[in-house]
Parts: structure tokens; C-alpha cells; sequence
């Protein structure tokens, strides 16, 4: 599928979501532009987490258009859909990792959009793409993990075999949900240092929501808030003021 650089990674249109029946999101309208690190901050339950199912194609929008790429989502085959959906990694605060399979495995599950089935069924008995495993283990900073039953690891070392099957994956855009949300302040750091330098490096667009403020405005170049499902506000990441940000986080008793 072409993909046309100039365009925004992402283009909201009056983007609205609904589920079960509830308005969940409501009227977005926004870009993001190749490169940018986007952190989405907002109370619990504001939607952030239904943003990101959004973006990253596990749900359609219910009205407006949502471009991916430069492609309309809403109005692509399955199987285009599909294609595109490879340029988009995710990660999740609960990793999403088979605890009962060895790192090798997890890492190797990057490729599975790509193999074809008898090569991954292969892979479960005899691995494949050792070498490739090991050099994305070596960038997360666990080579000696290659073999570890997934289970036995701390949660910053399952964070991270969840960034080494990214990189096997090699998506342009990452998708980060609350990644570092069950970790300690130290490995916060260190997980999401790790995030920012491979977007850094390879151009690729981060988008990622995040509890802790603070972390924001280290890691990220722009923020949107988000409050009852709508874009509160959007903007440099230098223009967030505790003002901005006492609105966002206000109770309905405050206000
Ligand atoms: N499948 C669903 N059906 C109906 N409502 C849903 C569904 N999934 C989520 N919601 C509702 O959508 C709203 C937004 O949820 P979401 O998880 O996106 O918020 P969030 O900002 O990520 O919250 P948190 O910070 O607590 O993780 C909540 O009111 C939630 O109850």
C-alpha cells in the first residue's frame, strides 16, 4: 500500500465512538505529524484508553473520518486494513505477553501478522529468526533473556520483551497504553528513555497515556488532554500549565 510521506500519520474528522449503546468519544478533531511524541493525559475513565483501541484499529469510529496514513479506515477492506494495522505497534501496561511460553516465543510473536501460519507453528518447537531475536534482546537490554520462561521475569524485563516484539514488528508508529503504570519510578525512567530513543532515532511517532504529568512533559513534545471523551485541550508540551492541567484532573465537584 503507498504510503505518502507528506501526510499526517493520523487525521481525526468530528471523530465520535460509541460502545454498547454509550458515547465513549466525542467530536475529535485532530493530526499528528510523523515524529511527534504525543502523550494523552486525563482522568480515569476520560477515554484514553478507547483512543488508543481507536488508533490503533481495534475499533472504528461510529462517525467522522479517521485517516491512518493517508488511508480513510472506516471505508478500507478488511484485508487493507490489515496491512496498514502492521505499521502500528502497541503496548500495554499489562505487557500482553504469553507467560507460559519462553521470551524467545513472545519476541517472535512480532512477526505473526507476517509469517505464514506453518512457519509460526514451526517456530513453537524449533525457533525461528534466533539471530534477530538476540539483537532486539541485546537493544532492550536483555540479551540473556533469549530463552527465560516469560513468566520468571520482573515487570520492567516483561515491559521490555514487549518493546523487543515491537522492534521485530518495526511499526512507525507506536501505541503505548499506560506502559509504565505498574512499574517502580526508576524502571519508569528506563522503560520509557527506552520508548522515546527508538521513536527518536527511527522517526517513528509516538503516541502514549500516561498517569504521572511529570513523565509527560519529560518524555513528550505535545500533549492532549482528554476529559468525558473530548479533546480538553491540545498543545505544546512547554504551553501545559497547572492551570490547564487543575481543569483537566477537576472533579465534577470542583466545578
Ligand atoms: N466495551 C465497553 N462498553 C461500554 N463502555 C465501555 C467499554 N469499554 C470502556 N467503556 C467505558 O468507556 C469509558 C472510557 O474508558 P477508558 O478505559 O477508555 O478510559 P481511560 O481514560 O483509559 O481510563 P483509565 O485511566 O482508568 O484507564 C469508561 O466510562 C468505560 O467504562
Amino acid at each position: 500500500m503507498p504510503e505518502d510521506s507528506s501526510c499526517p500519520v493520523y487525521q481525526l474528522l468530528d471523530v465520535c465512538l460509541h460502545l454498547n449503546n454509550r458515547p465513549i468519544l466525542q467530536g475529535l478533531n485532530f493530526q499528528v505529524q510523523q515524529g511527534e511524541r504525543v502523550a494523552v493525559l486525563g482522568p480515569s475513565g476520560a477515554g484514553k484508553s478507547s483512543l488508543l483501541r481507536l488508533l490503533n484499529g481495534s475499533l472504528k469510529p461510529s462517525a467522522g473520518e479517521m485517516t491512518l496514513l493517508g488511508q480513510p479506515v472506516s471505508s478500507l477492506a478488511p484485508r487493507n486494513i490489515r496491512l496498514l494495522q502492521r505499521q502500528v505497534g502497541t503496548i500495554y501496561q499489562q505487557f500482553h505477553l504469553v507467560s507460559a511460553l519462553k521470551v524467545i516465543h513472545n519476541v517472535n510473536a512480532g512477526h505473526l501478522a507476517r509469517w505464514p501460519l506453518w512457519k509460526s507453528l514451526l517456530s513453537l518447537l524449533w525457533p525461528q529468526s534466533l539471530a534477530q531475536a538476540q539483537s532486539v534482546l541485546e537493544t532492550v537490554g536483555i540479551p540473556e533473556h533469549l530463552f527465560s520462561p516469560t513468566a520468571q521475569l520482573s515487570g520492567g524485563q516483561q515491559q521490555r520483551v514487549a518493546i523487543a516484539r515491537l522492534l521485530i514488528q518495526n511499526p512507525s508508529i507506536i501505541l503505548a497504553d499506560e506502559p509504565v503504570s505498574s512499574l517502580d519510578p526508576r524502571l519508569s525512567q528506563d522503560i520509557l528513555t527506552l520508548l522515546t530513543d527508538l521513536t527518536v532515532t527511527h522517526s517513528r511517532t509516538l503516541i502514549i497515556s500516561l498517569h504521572d504529568v511529570a513523565l509527560a512533559q519529560q518524555f513528550c513534545n505535545r500533549v492532549l488532554g482528554l476529559r468525558q471523551g473530548q479533546i480538553f485541550f491540545d498543545c505544546a508540551i512547554a504551553q501545559l500549565t497547572p492551570e490547564k492541567l487543575s481543569a483537566l484532573y477537576a472533579t465534577a465537584r470542583d466545578t
